[in-house]
């Protein structure tokens, strides 16, 4: 049985691992932590692997404060660069293959066609810049490591876009929210099922990125108003433009991002993020905004 270790199995990605994984009975399963695998803790990580051999490494560890990340630009980059090498070292030595995620954020969303997985990256901010120096770790320093490219990730875990959104939507008449930024809004889950299904499937001899998100398009906006609408909370939103919305941060207008090659190669259909939404919001409605 081959065994998969999943790391930052405290995030939002981790949760829905975690939340999945039964699913999935052909693997044995192990998720940590921080508390006992710290990426940036080179000895600590190389001393859990030596004890316990794997065939997977599926990396949800990262830093993802986009915001914060523009005055912690070293910090960002020891944990979404430095220690993605140090990952990406240590499954040569030892033999496993690396998984990890990057971001829709690696664009400069200047582009109005979807973006596709060879196009030039040129982030806008300081955690895009991490996360294409961590897809570079991944590239020049294993053998056959996966580069998943994600984008605007929710769940009913965590914290996340949706969650906020309707946390604030609960207290208030009506929330300001950009119009003028499209990607595509993907369920936690999403990403979980599919990774899990490419596993037996990856036959790659060279480093490989792919872009992987829920099908559609859509705003923040867009994405606000149908929760709102789907949660049945009476609040009015209203659509602005990025430059009405207070941030330090510069984020790219367009971040859809090209499927085809992942769809291909896996055999794989994503659902509309429409639908994933509306799982989502029934969870959160059996659930309640925690
Ligand atoms: N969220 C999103 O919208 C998007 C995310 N992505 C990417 O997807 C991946 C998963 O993101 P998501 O689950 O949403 O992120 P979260 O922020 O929810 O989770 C990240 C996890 O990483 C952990 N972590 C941070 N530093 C370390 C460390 N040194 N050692 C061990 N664990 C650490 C955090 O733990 P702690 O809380 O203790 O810091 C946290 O549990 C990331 O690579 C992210 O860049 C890409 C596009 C969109
Ligand atoms: C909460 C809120 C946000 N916004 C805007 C700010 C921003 O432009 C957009 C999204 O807000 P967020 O704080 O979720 O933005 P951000 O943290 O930049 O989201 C990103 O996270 C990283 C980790 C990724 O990799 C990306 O794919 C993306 O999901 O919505 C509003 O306009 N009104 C609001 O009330």
């Amino acid at each position: 049985m081959s065994k998969v270790l999943i790391t930052g199995a405290t995030g939002q990605l981790g949760q829905a691992f975690q939340k999945v994984a039964g699913r999935y009975s052909e693997f044995e399963f192990l998720f940590v932590d921080r508390s006992t695998f710290d990426i940036e803790n080179n000895q600590q990580i190389s001393d859990f692997i030596k004890n316990n051999p794997i065939d997977f490494l599926i990396n949800c560890a990262a830093y993802t404060a986009s915001d914060k990340a523009e005055e912690e630009s070293e910090r960002a980059h020891r944990i979404n660069a430095d220690a993605v090498k140090q990952l990406a070292l240590l499954s040569q030595e030892n033999s496993f293959r690396l998984i990890t995620f990057s971001s829709d954020y690696v664009f400069d969303g200047k582009q109005n066609t979807p973006y596709l997985e060879n196009t030039l990256t040129e982030p806008l901010n300081v955690y895009g810049q991490s996360k294409v120096a961590g897809e570079n770790a991944v590239l020049n320093h294993t053998a056959n490591g996966v580069v998943l490219r994600v984008a605007w990730i929710y769940s009913s875990f965590a914290k996340n876009f949706v969650k906020t959104i309707l946390h604030h939507a609960q207290n208030k008449k009506e929330l300001r929210v950009v119009y003028d930024q499209v990607g595509t809004p993907t369920y936690a889950e999403t990403i979980a099922d599919t990774v899990l299904k490419m596993l037996p499937k990856l036959d790659n001899t060279t480093p490989e990125i792919y872009h992987l998100s829920d099908l559609g398009v859509a705003s923040w906006y867009d994405l606000a108003h149908e929760a709102v609408a789907m949660m049945g909370i009476d609040c009015n939103i209203i659509p602005i433009l990025s430059d009405e919305y207070p941030s330090n941060v510069m984020r790219p207008a367009y971040s859809v991002m090209d499927k085809t090659k992942i769809q291909r190669d896996f055999n794989i259909e994503l659902p509309y993020w429409r639908d994933s939404l509306r799982e989502c919001i029934d969870e959160i409605k059996a659930r309640g905004i925690n």
